[in-house]
């Protein structure tokens, strides 16, 4: 392969940011239509082992053919993401691909945490995938808590090398994706020790297996972790070091450095180690969109052809999207799909104007970003998650068969409330940083976030039926939780408890605020993102878009009326002019949620759903899924004859 990667010496280029600018329709048919990437037999019918080999076939496909495009000219890293996000990555390779790591993390690590002569090195190799490699930081005693990580990477400045080691079986690495029989490199993340002591965590790169023969290397106990909820062919896997050495410049020094005598030169914040984690929580929040509007499409769809009983006797059965119930379980989820969209895009500006910053040496606002990543991709995926669970749910039985596609999304979208950061975590970090906000007052008034909270808690917030208001209630408790949260910590500070034991016991309580924290912005950005629309689009169209933002206001309002009732002036005859607001938004959504989910314009192929295809053809499709059953290509199975003969025969 001969992708041509020019690494740029300007150092405030940001360089992740290449990943994400799409500047070419992206030729989704160049992917769909080869049947090279359809898998013959249903992934389900396939045992584990064939699942992975399948897998792999695909994705070295797949990446085959974006370096092509990017060859002839084609697009550029743009291609790498529309085939590594949920949209067309998960339709190819739906139960998750083994080299996603590859692009998603070791190859922005290098880039973020690597000096330029690394990133000379690695980088043109990872490109033209010489190399593949993944991000191992997770193990199995610790995900959560990375200054507990054991891994240990020991300087010898005689040999000028790191002594890579695991002293303990929790120190195994845990996790990673393709780490099992994928990824020959990794960027494995362990504790520093020069000249006697420990510098904490820091990334290293670390050859695993053998270039040609993919063996694995004198002392890498190496393999794959096993059967899980979903994503089963991402090869997750385990690494233990047995004293393994590397060069001296396999730590990336970007940041931190050892020099050849061992002397350790720190970092301007230890927190830059952390950086490729906050470009994957940016991108989650679109990911999370994704699936969401994937499950959402097929719901939908299948919502308009499904009929079932009666709302009036000796009337026909209506479509089960005229339920109202059933307008309940879909319509906030279609408002989520755009609020999550809208909210990804203003991340992903705000995390690359916050980057070019840090290139620039300046980390005034890297605080702010972590919280605000941290708090955007805790919400998104667990609404997410469970607004897909809920759709799952809302197609009734056939929505729990493996052929409605909503049982693998779901498998996809649960995972990501975990990885990444745990979201209950993600929630404490927010929490950390809007608690320390709130005690030092002027700092508020700075962060675009956060102005809200110098004001909030002293305005008066009138009831009325706007979203305006719903943004005006929903800032005020959030200020609100975070001042009753700040003062019980104060309190239990008072009376005796260390301030960690104080925290520990209002996490609740702070976790609350950090969530009501993060819908506050995401109501906030889709409002301002139609007003900016209401101008460009048509009336129609603008209608429609403030429905959809109506829509995900009151919900977001209805979600915490006990907060609001603590909080604000609301009034319980309020509570009831939202849920009557709430109602009238569904039927006003109703004539266009078929042409809503269109609008998210994913092909059948993308959303490999027998109840979500364009034509409506459910039980035809279903029933065509069936025959593909391994048990249904013969009339009479050996387990007959076998068990179920001579049990029926017997007298028992
Ligand atoms: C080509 C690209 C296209 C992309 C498109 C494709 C889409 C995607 C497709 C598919 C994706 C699938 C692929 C992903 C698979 C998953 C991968 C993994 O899971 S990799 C493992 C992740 N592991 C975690 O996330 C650990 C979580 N734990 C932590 O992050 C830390 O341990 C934490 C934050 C919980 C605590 O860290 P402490 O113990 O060092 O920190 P404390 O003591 O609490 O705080 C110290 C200070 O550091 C700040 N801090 C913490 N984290 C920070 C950060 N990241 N940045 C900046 N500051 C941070 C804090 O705010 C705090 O600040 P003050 O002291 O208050 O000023
Ligand atoms: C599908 C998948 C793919 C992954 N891929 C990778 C990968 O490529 N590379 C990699 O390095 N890792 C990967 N991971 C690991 C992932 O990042 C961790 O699982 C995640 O960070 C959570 O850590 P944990 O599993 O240790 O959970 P734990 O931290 O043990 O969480 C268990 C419970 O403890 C709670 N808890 C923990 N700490 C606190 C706290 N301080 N305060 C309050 N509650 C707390 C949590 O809220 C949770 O309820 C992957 C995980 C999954 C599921």
């Amino acid at each position: 392969m001969s992708a041509k990667v020019v690494v740029s010496k300007r150092r405030n280029v940001n360089r992740q940011a290449i990943f994400l600018i799409t500047l070419w329709p992206f030729p989704e048919d160049f992917f769909l239509s080869d049947p090279e990437l359809k898998s013959k037999v249903p992934l389900e019918y396939l045992s584990h082992k064939e699942k992975y080999e399948e897998a792999v076939r695909k994705a070295c496909l797949l990446f085959r053919k974006v370096i092509q495009l990017q060859n002839e000219g084609k697009g550029g890293m743009d291609n790498f993401r529309e085939v590594l996000g949920g949209q067309l990555g998960s339709a190819i390779l739906p139960d998750g691909n083994p080299i996603t790591l590859h692009y998603v993390m070791f190859i922005p690590t290098l880039m973020g945490q690597g000096t330029i002569e690394q990133q000379a090195e690695w980088i043109q190799k990872a490109w033209n995938c010489d190399i593949i490699g993944t991000y191992a930081q997770t193990e199995l005693g610790h995900g959560t808590f990375i200054r507990g990580l054991e891994t240990v990477a020991k300087y010898d400045p005689k040999t000028e090398e790191f002594v890579l080691h695991s002293p303990t079986l929790t120190a195994y690495k845990w996790w990673p994706g393709g780490l099992g029989h994928s990824a020959n490199y990794a960027v494995v993340v362990a504790q520093l020790y020069t000249q006697g002591k420990c510098h904490g965590i820091h990334p290293f790169v670390v050859q695993l297996r053998d270039e040609e023969t993919h063996e694995p290397l004198p002392g890498i106990k190496i393999g794959e972790i096993g059967c899980k909820l979903g994503m089963n062919s991402t090869n997750n896997g385990y690494l233990g070091f047995d004293n393994v050495r590397i060069p001296r410049n396999y730590m990336l020094m970007k940041n931190s450095q050892v020099l050849p005598d061992g002397t350790y030169v720190k970092s301007p914040s230890s927190k830059l180690t952390y950086g490729t984690m906050i470009f994957v929580r940016v991108v989650l929040v679109q990911d999370a969109a994704t699936y969401l509007k994937k499950a959402s499409i097929i719901a939908t769809r299948y919502s308009a052809i499904r009929h079932q009983s009666q709302i009036k006797p000796d009337q026909p059965e209506p479509q089960i999207l005229d339920y109202v119930t059933q307008q309940y379980k879909l319509f906030p989820n279609i408002a989520s799909c755009f609020a999550f969209q809208y909210a990804a895009t203003w991340l992903w500006d705000t995390y690359n104007n916050i980057t070019e910053e840090l290139e620039t040496g300046q980390l005034d606002n890297l605080p702010e970003l972590h919280a605000t990543a941290c708090v955007l991709k805790a919400v998104s995926t667990a609404d997410a998650a469970q607004g897909v669970e809920m759709l799952r749910l809302a197609c009734g039985g056939h929505g729990y068969m493996t052929a409605s596609n909503l049982p693998s999304t779901y498998g996809l979208v649960t995972a990501m409330c975990t990885y990444e950061g745990e979201n209950t975590v993600l929630l404490l970090q927010t929490a950390r940083f809007l608690v320390k906000m709130w005690q030092n007052k002027t700092n508020v008034y700075k962060l675009p976030t956060m102005k809200y909270l110098a004001t909030a808690l002293n305005r008066a917030t009138p009831f009325e039926k706007s979203v305006e208001w719903v943004i005006a209630a929903l800032q005020k408790t959030a200020a609100g939780k975070i001042d009753l949260a700040n003062r019980h910590l104060n309190e239990r500070v008072a009376k005796g408890q260390s301030y960690e034991d104080a925290w520990n016991n209002t996490s609740i309580e702070l976790v609350s605020a950090a969530e009501v924290h993060g819908r506050t912005i995401i109501v906030e950005q889709f409002y301002n993102t139609v007003q900016g629309y209401k101008s460009r689009v048509s009336k129609e169209l603008g209608t429609v878009l403030e429905q959809l933002l109506q829509l995900y206001a009151v919900n977001a309002a209805l979600r915490c009326t006990g907060d609001f009732l603590r909080f604000t002036e609301v009034l319980g005859k309020d509570i009831t002019v939202l849920q009557t607001w709430l109602e009238e938004l569904l039927s006003q959504i109703r004539p266009n949620a078929v042409g809503l989910v269109d609008s998210f314009d994913m092909r059948d192929e993308i959303l490999s759903s027998a109840l979500g295809c364009y034509d409506g053809n459910v039980y035809e499709r279903l029933f065509n899924e069936a025959q593909k059953s391994p048990l249904n290509a013969e009339p009479v199975n050996k387990s007959y004859n076998l068990y179920l003969k001579p049990f029926i025969k017997a007298q028992l």
